[in-house]
């Protein structure tokens, strides 16, 4: 694999992560398509779409991946890759700041590389048209000179493929959405593909845990992997000061779960403050998603993609079309009264 040296903004390629947590992650990532677990839909669609290009020689067509934090489109980009043959080039949409900039990595694309970009929505407009370009006709116009002396030299490049993975599938262009043949969804992970994806990765960490120990953590993890690896690492550690190192049975599980406060649902700080500004200032809404996230101290952006998306599937919170709403769910798993007036959704 041929990493870019100059990944840019590391922080936007893996979700935040810190230098620990990334080779952490980095150790439990399945590297092959059958070892990824769960999303059978996407994985079946891309399994069919990789398998065809491969029998038929040549480049496979470029794919969108959305789909909220942690739930596997870097893993999948790498997978892709794998599956193919070809060389992996990261990079992601606010690495790349001008046109130049992706100028610059399309130029140095070999036949059957992979490009993957990272938080593809967010590329400078300048950016994404030669972005369609490339994808389309697998040309790039390189401008020379400044001013009205500036030339520009079309550049043909060979075969490739991108691999796009946003957050936010909606924010895309049509036209840039258009040029990929084939766009997976990936949603969260019900309780038994945690379940699995924990007992591979413990596995992997040489620990023995017990299966009901895996339950609870999968029924605690957010519906995401990143976050199931995560609490079985924190379990790791209860065991160890707990003098049973490597033995992670219901005791350790519910042990760590409780020091590190995770919440029955599994919920984080940021779920716990939306829902709680939710129906204690807002009166359980609706509200702006504008307002609920100032008053949270939090951008829009990321509370509509990092924690609405789990509040909405675990029936905590409705959207309308005046805003956020809380739900009797909501109230009831805050430990809060709900208003005995008011529109209240069940
Ligand atoms: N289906 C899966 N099976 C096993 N492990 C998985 C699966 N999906 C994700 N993981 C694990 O979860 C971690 C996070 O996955 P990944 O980095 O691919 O998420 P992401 O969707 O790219 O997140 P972000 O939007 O924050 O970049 C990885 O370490 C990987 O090992
Ligand atoms: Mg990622």
């Amino acid at each position: 694999m041929a990493d870019m040296a100059d990944m840019g903004d590391q922080r936007m390629v893996d979700g935040g992560a810190q230098d620990s947590e990334r080779a952490a992650e980095a150790a439990l990532r399945p590297k092959r398509l059958e070892d990824f677990i769960g999303q059978e839909v996407v994985r079946g669609q891309l399994s069919v779409v990789l398998r065809s290009a491969r029998a038929r020689g040549v480049t496979a067509d470029h794919v969108l991946l959305s789909g909220p934090p942690g739930l596997g489109k870097t893993t999948l980009a790498m997978i892709i890759a794998a599956e193919v043959e070809g060389s992996l080039r990261l990079t992601s949409g606010p690495a790349i700041q001008h046109a130049g900039d992706l100028a610059a990595i399309l130029s140095s694309l070999e036949e059957g590389d992979v490009l993957f970009i990272d938080e593809i929505h967010r590329l400078a407009r300048t950016a994404e048209e030669m972005l369609y370009l490339a994808m389309e006709d697998y040309r790039v116009d390189i401008v020379v000179g400044k001013g009205p002396g500036a030339t520009s030299i079309p550049l043909s490049l060979p075969p490739f493929t991108v691999v796009g993975a946003t957050t936010r599938a909606g924010l895309l262009p049509a036209p840039l959405r258009d040029r990929f043949g084939f766009t997976g969804h990936l949603d969260f992970y019900g309780p038994g593909e945690l379940t699995r994806i924990l007992r591979r990765s413990a596995g992997l960490l040489g620990v023995d845990l017990e299966g009901e120990a895996a339950s609870e953590l999968a029924r605690r993890s957010r519906g995401t992997p990143r976050i199931a690896n995560r609490l079985l690492r924190r379990v790791q550690d209860w065991a160890e000061v707990h003098g049973s190192p490597g033995r992670l049975d219901l005791e350790a599980a519910r042990g760590a779960l409780e020091v590190f406060e995770v919440d029955p649902l599994g919920l984080d700080r940021l779920d716990r403050q939306v829902l709680h500004a939710l129906c204690t200032r807002f009166g359980g809404g609706p509200v702006g998603l504008t307002t609920l996230a100032v008053s949270v101290g939090e951008e829009p952006e990321t509370v509509e993609t990092v924690a609405e998306p789990y509040l909405v599937r675990e029936g905590l919170m409705v959207r309308t079309p005046r805003g956020r709403a809380a739900t009797v769910a909501a109230y009831e798993h805050l430990g809060l009264q709900a208003p005995a007036e008011g529109v209240l959704f069940t």
